[in-house]
């Protein structure tokens, strides 16, 4: 689903070049999910921001099924860290706002917005502004704005990082179901370890600044009952954690 071959990226600042990316190559399979993982200021955002068609400047090759990656591919979604919600829009229009925008309206709308605030269990919010909901419940709306295109690949930002451990612990399982039922392709950047296992099939360990990858790493037990507190999942953090912090 996303073939990443020999990728750089630089920045320009007052006519200096600040390197962001270095050489990054890896694959992600059409229905799996990959976590990025990797020290503050390592691209993690950056290689997001490409793989979304926000970022357009780069070397190297990007794929996104099959084709060059291009900005507002339909079926690409990405959730960034503050949610994006409108705070003088409802729940249930910041929901249908990228429906509209695709000129999806009236009863098409209605029907796909109550579905995707009923999958992420918050219909009955939608008369409220964002500021009358919890960190966790103005996440759940973002989800669901995504969730309302249908995307086949979901690209999340540090999504759960603002929340408190039993809020985001909660959110990482409905993440994992709502994968388990669609099986969209999802890539997460994440500064948490215990995230990234417990979210990625494959983790994708980077090195700070100019990021490259360290190491990618196989994780297929994710969505298995009981495996946060598994035996193994324990021993992932540990390897995780040495190669992060040598
Ligand atoms: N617009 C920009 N101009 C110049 N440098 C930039 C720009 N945006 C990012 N950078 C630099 O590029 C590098 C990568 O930034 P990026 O935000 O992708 O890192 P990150 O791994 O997501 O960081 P964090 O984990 O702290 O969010 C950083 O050193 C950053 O300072």
């Amino acid at each position: 689903m996303v073939e990443v071959t020999d990728l750089s990226v630089d920045y320009y600042q007052q006519q200096k070049v600040v390197p962001a990316l270095r050489e990054i190559s890896f694959n992600i399979p059409r229905g799996s999910t990959c976590a990025i993982i990797g020290p503050s200021g390592c691209g993690k955002s950056t290689l997001l921001y490409v793989l979304s068609g926000l970022l357009g400047k780069f070397n190297g090759k990007v794929l996104v099924d099959t084709e060059p990656v291009a900005p507002l591919r339909r079926q690409t979604a990405l959730i960034l860290q503050d949610y994006g919600l409108l705070p003088r829009k409802k729940v249930f229009d910041n929901v249908g706002l990228g429906l509209e925008i695709r000129g999806v309206k009236g009863e098409q709308k209605h029907a796909v917005v109550k579905r995707v605030l009923a999958e992420v269990g918050l219909w009955e919010l939608q008369d409220r502004y964002p500021s009358q909901l919890s960190g966790g419940q103005r996440q759940r709306i973002g989800i669901a704005r995504a969730l309302a295109l249908e995307p086949d690949l979901l690209l999340m930002d540090e999504p759960f990082s603002s929340l408190d451990a039993l809020t985001r612990e909660r959110l990482q399982r409905q993440m994992l179901q709502i994968w388990q039922s669609k099986r969209m392709t999802i890539v997460l950047v994440t500064h948490s370890i215990e995230e990234a296992i417990f979210l990625g099939q494959q983790i994708i360990v980077m090195s700070g600044h100019p990021g490259r990858i360290l190491d990618i790493v196989d994780n297929p037990r994710v969505g298995e009952p009981g495996y946060r507190k598994s035996a193994q999942f324990h021993t992932l953090t540990t390897v995780l954690r040495e190669k992060l912090v040598p």
